[in-house]
């Protein structure tokens, strides 16, 4: 695992944009194309305009398919629906065109939007294996990462596969990739700032004896590829140095 600590979210973001863009770069060489999983919530609003904008020359973003490791089971031109942020952040300004994003249809009901999702995603790999390239992370102050949240059935979910769960302290259902779907990954990268996440990254990162159920970001652990966490120093405020 490795832990990269930043002083302002202008620098953190900027090492991120190039971070992206980079693997963006090694996958399209070696694959033609780079499948990149996208974070939702507010924390990446401001990295996906700096791809947008800076990033906008520096690779083929035609060769650039979009997916989302979760959603939340809103309308599609929702405020809180995480791909009408990012249609709104990054592929629109982009020009991505309509067949290289992966959005979660929210129209059916949770667990049928997550077996379609599933569906599409299996079709996109064709038969192979579902590795994405590099799958983007964010936190929330409660240790969730995707729709993974405390005491929920996601947590103990062994499937590699996309599900929908009931999360009752929203008192609403999410669609979210499973912790063994994100493992496979060949590169994950958790996007983690602010003193309200302090505490629950003092576990995460901290704690020597996982406690998944209540912490469950400690259940992101790629198999054979690289974690990498982008942080600032208020989030890690808390851990021993
Ligand atoms: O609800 C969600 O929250 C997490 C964390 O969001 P953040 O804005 O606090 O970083 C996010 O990763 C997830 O995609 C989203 O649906």
């Amino acid at each position: 695992m490795n832990l990269l600590i930043y002083k302002t979210l202008e620098e953190l973001n900027q090492d991120l944009a190039d971070y992206v863009i980079k693997i963006a770069e090694m996958s399209i060489e070696e694959n033609d194309r780079f499948n990149f999983v996208l974070t939702g919530g507010s924390s990446p609003k401001a990295l996906y305009h700096f791809l947008a904008t800076e990033g906008q020359h520096r690779i083929d973003w035609e060769k650039v398919y979009f997916f989302f490791g979760d959603e939340r089971n809103v309308p599609a031109n929702d405020d809180n629906y995480n791909g009408l942020m990012a249609k709104k952040t990054i592929l629109d300004p982009l020009g991505i065109k309509e067949d290289h994003i992966f959005y979660v249809n929210t129209t059916l009901a949770p667990e049928k939007a997550a077996i379609e999702y599933k569906k599409a995603i299996d079709k996109h790999f064709n038969g192979e294996d579902v590795i994405f390239d590099l799958i983007l992370l964010g936190m929330g102050d409660d240790a969730h990462t995707a729709s993974i949240f405390p005491h929920t059935t996601l947590v103990k979910d062994e499937e590699v596969n996309v599900a929908s769960v009931y999360v009752e302290k929203l008192n609403t259902y999410r669609i979210s990739f499973t912790a063994p779907l994100i493992n496979k990954a060949d590169n994950v990268a958790f996007l983690v700032f602010g003193e309200n996440k302090a505490e629950a990254l003092k576990h995460v990162i901290g704690d020597t004896e996982k406690n998944v159920d209540l912490f469950p970001s400690q259940l992101i652990d790629p198999i054979d590829g690289k974690l990498t966490w982008f942080v600032d120093d208020k989030a890690v405020s808390l851990l021993d140095s």
